[in-house]
């Protein structure tokens, strides 16, 4: 398995054709072709690994709920199925060589706060997938999980795979990081299981932040769209505040890696491991995003305002939210846990472990190719002042006016 040269990003598959076919080294007869499932498959990460290992000749099972917005390249398959439907993944998995598990729920906006849902996608269907994979004779599972394992909103500067430890379970800023931390235990729990009539299932896990690159569809238009309502009048959060990002090529290639490291032809190095992925730079997150506002022809953030208001505005719009959901969807701009985590918190993390033991070699991207991108892909017109930048304004007053009315009778909540 090799990532294709051309790139693995959604758009690359439209000359997928031109891919080479995989050769043995040795004797450049062709190799047998080796066969993947990918679950969360027609999502942004899943297509995109999909679509790069299909281009190298590798057989791909895009496994997932919703059907793939980009069109299938050659030698990627289709299955719309649940991670949760055991009888779906055994026929999914028949003849596998190697699963990358990346269906997951909740990860931000309104789907954070569907908690039944997030459990029993981010851990049942984990359950699933490592019970299919021992039951069909699965080799090689690798799992996505995320950096949220052990970042529960302190401080880690430079943390890598040894020094920072899990987050109690009941410490978690939501139920998805929660959910995901469960996941990635299971998966490292379950390295080393042997397989019916011999073998053994051998697990993996890859700790990614932030992903970005073209079209990427969870993160760039929901704050594009905030962006073009106005709603990022304010900045909140020290300057000095540095978190990762990862290119979603370099996240493809530390996938692609970290399967080939199950193999004993790599010695299993990556048996039973955790690995931190990210390109390798620490940003301020204001900073990261100054090419989107500049490309969208809107001035940055220029407001300061404390943290603790706009934590409290994030509860107050996650009850409005809440209480308004049987009647309209009005998704909350920011969770709590968006506030006092990832935005005004310092979290990186090293890939020493990961260039040493998997050969992972991050490429430079820069986040301004993928604004240029969407900018591209959409008119951005400024518009006037929104309802919505109103409703927002008027609930930073009411924080603000909630955090004074705290501070006064001494309750503090621990972000403020
Ligand atoms: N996007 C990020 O910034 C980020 C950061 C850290 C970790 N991750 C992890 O990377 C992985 C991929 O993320 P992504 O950005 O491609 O997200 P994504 O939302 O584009 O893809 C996830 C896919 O999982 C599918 N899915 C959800 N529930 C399912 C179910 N029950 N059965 C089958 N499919 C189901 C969704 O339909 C979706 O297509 C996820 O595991 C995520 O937790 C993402």
């Amino acid at each position: 398995m090799q990532p294709s040269p051309a790139g693995p990003s959604p758009e690359a598959c439209k000359d997928a054709g031109q891919a080479p076919p995989q050769k043995s080294e040795a004797t450049s007869v062709q190799a047998p072709r080796q066969k993947v499932v990918v679950t969360g498959g027609g999502g942004y990460l899943g297509f995109s690994l999909g679509s790069s290992l299909a281009k190298s000749g590798t057989s791909v099972v895009l496994l997932d709920l919703r059907k793939p917005q980009w069109e299938l390249c050659p030698g990627t398959e289709f299955i719309q199925a649940d991670v949760r439907d055991e009888d779906a993944l055994v026929r999914a998995f028949e003849g596998v060589d190697c699963v990358f598990h990346m269906a997951s729920h909740g990860m931000s906006g309104a789907e954070k706060l569907q908690k039944e849902q997030i459990e029993s996608t981010n851990v049942g269907g984990t359950k699933r997938v490592i019970e299919v994979c021992v039951r069909q004779r699965v080799p090689r599972l690798v799992y996505t999980s995320t950096v949220n394992v052990v970042f529960g909103g302190r401080p880690i500067e430079q943390g890598d795979e040894d020094s920072v430890p899990y987050v109690p379970l009941e410490k978690h800023m939501d139920h998805y990081s929660r959910t995901k931390a469960i996941a990635d235990q299971l998966t490292l729990m379950a390295n080393g299981t042997p397989l019916p009539g011999g073998g053994t299932l051998r697990t993996c896990v890859l700790r990614p932040p932030g992903i970005y690159g073209p079209e990427e569809q969870r993160h760039l238009p929901r704050v594009a769209s905030h962006i073009k309502k106005r709603l990022f009048l304010f900045r909140f959060g020290d300057r000095g505040t540095r978190m990762n990002w990862v290119h979603v090529r370099n996240l493809v290639q530390a996938h692609v890696l970290a399967a080939e490291a199950l193999t004993a032809a790599r010695g299993y190095v990556a048996s039973g491991q955790a690995y931190y992925i990210n390109d390798g730079e620490s940003v301020n997150i204001f900073e990261w995003m100054a090419p989107l506002f500049e490309k969208l022809g809107y001035s940055q953030p220029w407001i300061q305002v404390p943290t603790s208001w706009v934590y409290l505005t994030a509860i107050l719009m996650e009850n409005v939210h809440l209480a308004l959901r049987p009647i309209c969807s009005l998704p909350p701009l920011l969770t709590r846990s968006e506030v006092s985590g990832p935005v005004a918190v310092t979290h990186t993390f090293r890939i020493a472990k990961a260039r040493a033991q998997l050969g992972y070699a991050p490429g430079k991207f820069s986040f301004a190719d993928a604004v240029e991108r969407y900018v591209q892909s959409t008119a951005a017109r400024p518009r006037g002042p929104a309802a919505r930048t109103r409703l927002l304004l008027a609930l930073l007053l009411l924080a603000g006016l909630l955090a004074l009315a705290l501070h006064v009778s001494g309750l503090r909540p621990s972000v403020l």
